[in-house]
């Protein structure tokens, strides 16, 4: 399967480490102080250190820090305590804020997510596509600004082919997730609290359903 799949939202070790075993390519930790699903860069640290090794590759699985309009001090001291090699800018940084921090951390994979109120508001990514590795789609929401549960409308998302990878988030669940892939072909997929007890208490039946619905389409393509 050569779809990503991150799940977001990761406060507890013990279903970090469940979940790369059942099958996601990235892990998410909410870097946004005052939120239900916020973890401190040391407890981030404390849920990494633990994480499975790929068995071929040595390689940790991808570790992303989602911050919401932070600095660019913040951001760099986070991803070095916490030990993260990629991180989502989903408040309203600029395409200039994005360049400086390329600079700041060459080797860290920068996702810039665009929250889309209206079909219009996809000519951001014309913005962004030079200065970030992947863009990612999230629905709006008029007072939250991420982890809502609000689905975005597929069907206006069709032609959305940016020059980078993007990904689509926004209310992915196991029931739903098959439908947003017939519709739209994202290069990866993002869920929250589609796949949760409560904020941050994720629910692993519903991860491991999520992963039996992704390889029906994997084994259909053969
Ligand atoms: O999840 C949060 O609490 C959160 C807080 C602040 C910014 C972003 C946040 N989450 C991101 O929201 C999207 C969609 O989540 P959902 O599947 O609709 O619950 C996802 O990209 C999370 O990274």
């Amino acid at each position: 399967m050569s779809l990503r799949v991150k799940i977001c939202g990761i406060t507890q070790a013990d279903q970090g480490r469940a979940i790369v075993h059942l099958g996601a390519t990235a892990l998410g930790f909410i870097c946004v102080a005052d939120t239900p699903r916020y973890v401190s860069p040391q407890q981030i640290r404390a849920i990494v250190d633990r994480l499975p090794k790929d068995l071929t590759t040595g390689q940790s699985i991808d570790r992303v820090g989602v911050f919401l309009d932070a600095s660019l001090p913040e951001i760099c001291q986070t991803v070095a305590i916490a030990g993260l090699n990629s991180v989502q800018l989903h408040g309203s940084e600029s395409p200039e804020f994005c360049h400086k921090l390329r600079f700041a951390l060459p080797d860290v994979e920068i996702i810039k997510a665009l929250r889309i109120r209206v079909p219009e508001a996809l000519s951001q990514a014309d913005f962004y596509q030079g200065w970030v590795d992947a863009l990612l789609l999230d629905a709006y929401h008029p007072t939250l600004s991420g982890g809502t549960g609000e689905t975005l409308d597929w069907s206006t998302l069709r032609s959305f082919r940016p020059r980078c990878s993007w990904l689509l988030a926004g209310g992915l669940n196991s029931e739903n997730v098959l439908d947003a892939l017939s519709a739209v072909t994202p290069d990866g997929i993002d869920l929250s609290s589609g796949v949760e007890n409560a904020p941050g208490d994720k629910n692993l039946e519903q991860v491991a359903k999520l992963f039996e619905q992704l390889r029906q389409i994997y084994q259909k393509e053969g």
